[in-house]
């Protein structure tokens, strides 16, 4: 999906609107289509025309559950057909082995395809990209070749005959009441990912997809975010399977096949990925093509792999980028950076701050005790510990490669500790991950940038709101008014971030697009929206201008004056001692002074390994 897209797509939030989310602007378009559909499904003269409207919507429902998992999430898939295979199966056996009434049925299928989905969402912790996609391509092969082998349960190319079709007062539904149905579905499914999309749980896959590790030191459980896409994708792709079998009263090994998880994977490239529209147009456009094509099965699958590349290639935003294009949908105007403007959003940062940091200057907020780490034969890290004071800024200096950044990795949870152990207001947090790390209060920013550059910078910030945020799924789901005031208030505190870092005619631009020094700026705006007690910052200077530099000094001042404590690793020693309370040096891995700017200044040691003589007058 291009950045530009996504970008946009986050950006059509329109505020608090009616009931569950929904608004007259934001229904029109799907309301047209749904318009169209109805009417054309009332003229339709034949069962043939009924079955594509019907195939549409089984097919809109499997892309828009694998647009969340592809368009949002980011994750490769291409075992789709096994998803669609669990539904349909699972189904049929119900009904005909178990005896269950369809609609049981239908939900038992619903159930067992979310449960596959979680299953093949496992690996995608340790292996991403390609090899994901190799992961699912696998499980996709291992359903086609079970449902084809295993004649006895599943029935080969014979097939199940005789699953139960849906029902309307005892009889079997008719083609137009399928289609009626799928349609019902349809809106329903577009409407519930919509709110899902639209709010805090869509902008945390959306930084999934950009980085996993900015977005987990942001406050998002990515695994969790990534099992849940998984289990979104397989009950969409389910109910669309055990539908077909529905309709068809009979599901043969035929049905499961690579090419079904190609063309689910097209519905969704070709439509538009990341787009709400995308799986609508993809589904309305493939199910015509394939029929078309259906004349000569020859070519049928040259046409999509043909179809595929020209996607990838051609059109990477879809049918429905290109639309948006057409329509003249572009980034809006951005007027210049203002400077910093502590009395704009001070107040609401700093009340925030106060409400959640617990005893006095005196406490310690971090300790450190024997810290270390290896890496094999290396050990960057060697029996590390200080205590950090709140509200002081704390700067960890030493040459390159001397460990600082891997000390900063250990306190955010990027890397766990190999040994030692770190104590944050008193709690061992030496085994949490990153996510919980932050929500405890620690946040932080990077040595190479790791800003979501595809999103705004409106974005950017509410995802660093993300670990403050507590409706539920199913809450965001619904669009019920908690979610939505909930956002609003999200939304609220961002416009104070966006005041106090002087970014708020910058906010609907996308990051990537800012100059350097704007950068480091918003990703510093992105940690402290996360409303730490403790902030780390790895170099944040490099790369900076004098002037930013001088600017950057004073932001950091003005943030401990927040009551956050801050530790900067930082090279630039007028920085340093300019605005430090308290200094500790690096070296070889080891801790080799610490103490006020000016003592580790005239420290021997520090002087030899780090700091080297001043020049004689
Ligand atoms: N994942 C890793 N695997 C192996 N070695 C690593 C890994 N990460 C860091 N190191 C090594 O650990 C040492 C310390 O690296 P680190 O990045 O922490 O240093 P640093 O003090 O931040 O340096 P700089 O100021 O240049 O950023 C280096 O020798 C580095 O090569």
């Amino acid at each position: 999906m291009r950045d530009s897209q996504r970008v946009r797509g986050m950006a059509e939030w329109r505020g608090p609107g009616g009931f569950f989310g929904i608004n007259s602007r934001s229904v029109s378009g799907p309301l047209c289509i749904i318009g169209a559909i109805v009417g054309v499904s009332l003229l339709a003269g034949n069962d043939y025309q009924l079955g594509l409207m019907f195939m549409m919507g089984v097919y809109f429902l499997c892309a828009a559950g694998m647009n969340v998992l592809v368009g949002y999430a980011g994750q490769k898939s291409l075992g789709q057909a096994g998803l669609f295979a669990a539904g349909a199966y699972g189904a049929a056996i119900l009904s005909t082995r178990f005896d269950w009434s369809p609609v049981f049925a239908l939900i038992g299928a619903a159930v067992l395809s979310g449960l596959c989905g979680a299953l093949i969402a496992w690996p995608s912790l340790r292996v991403r990209g390609p090899y994901l996609a190799m992961v699912t391509l696998a499980f996709g092969i291992v359903v086609e070749k079970l449902v084809a082998g295993w004649t006895e349960v599943f029935g080969g190319a014979q097939g199940i005959y005789g699953v139960k079709p849906l029902t309307l007062s005892g009889a079997p539904l008719s083609g137009l009441h399928w289609v009626w149905l799928v349609l019902g579905m349809g809106v329903i499914t577009y409407f519930l990912l919509r709110n899902l999309l639209k709010g805090r749980f869509g902008r945390a896959w959306l930084a999934i997809q950009a980085d996993e590790i900015a977005a987990a030191c942001a406050g998002i459980n990515v695994y969790r975010y990534k099992v849940l896409a998984f289990v979104i994708a397989g009950i969409c792709c389910g109910i669309a399977g055990a539908l077909v079998a529905q309709h068809g009263q009979y599901i043969n090994s035929d049905y499961i096949s690579f090419n079904l998880s190609i063309f689910i994977l097209l519905l969704v490239l070709l439509g538009g990925a990341g787009s709400l529209y995308g799986p609508l147009i993809g589904a309305i456009l493939l199910t015509l093509i394939d029929a078309y094509l259906a004349r000569w099965p020859s070519v049928q699958h040259f046409g999509y792999g043909a179809l595929l590349l020209f996607a990838l290639y051609v059109m990477p935003d879809g049918v429905a980028g290109l639309l948006k294009r057409l329509n003249g949908v572009s980034a809006p105007e951005a007027g210049p950076a203002n400077q910093l403007d502590a009395s704009k959003g001070r107040s609401v940062l700093a009340r925030t701050v106060e409400a959640i940091s617990p005893g006095g200057a005196d406490h310690s907020l971090l300790e450190v005790e024997h810290l270390g780490k290896s890496f094999g034969g290396i050990h960057p890290v060697q029996d590390v510990s200080f205590s950090l004071r709140p509200g002081k800024i704390h700067a960890l200096i030493g040459p390159n490669g001397a460990g600082k950044t891997t000390m900063i990795n250990m306190l955010s949870g990027v890397i766990p500790a190999s040994a030692g152990r770190i104590a944050f207001l008193g709690d061992d947090i030496g085994r949490l991950s990153s996510h919980a790390i932050c929500r405890k209060g620690i946040a932080r920013t990077f040595q190479n940038l790791r800003l979501f550059g595809a999103l705004s910078v409106q974005e950017n910030i509410l995802i660093g709101r993300h670990c403050r945020m507590q409706n539920g799924f199913f809450s965001a789901l619904l669009g019920l008014p908690s979610s939505r005031a909930e956002e609003h208030q999200a939304r609220e505190y961002t416009a104070s971030v966006l005041k106090f870092f002087g970014l708020t005619a910058l906010a609907q631009r996308p990051a990537g697009s800012l100059a350097y020094g704007l950068q480091r700026r918003l990703e510093l705006a992105r940690a402290l929206a996360t409303e730490p007690l403790l902030l780390l910052l790895d170099e944040p200077a490099a790369g900076l201008n004098p002037q930013e530099c001088v600017e950057l000094g004073d932001l950091i001042v003005m943030i401990a004056g927040l009551g956050i404590t801050v530790v900067m690793v930082e090279h630039h020693m007028d920085l340093v001692m300019k605005i430090s309370d308290h200094v500790i040096v690096l070296d070889h891995g080891s801790k080799i002074a610490e103490g006020l700017p000016a003592v580790v200044r005239a420290d021997e040691r520090v002087i030899a390994s780090y700091l080297g003589a001043p020049a004689a007058a």
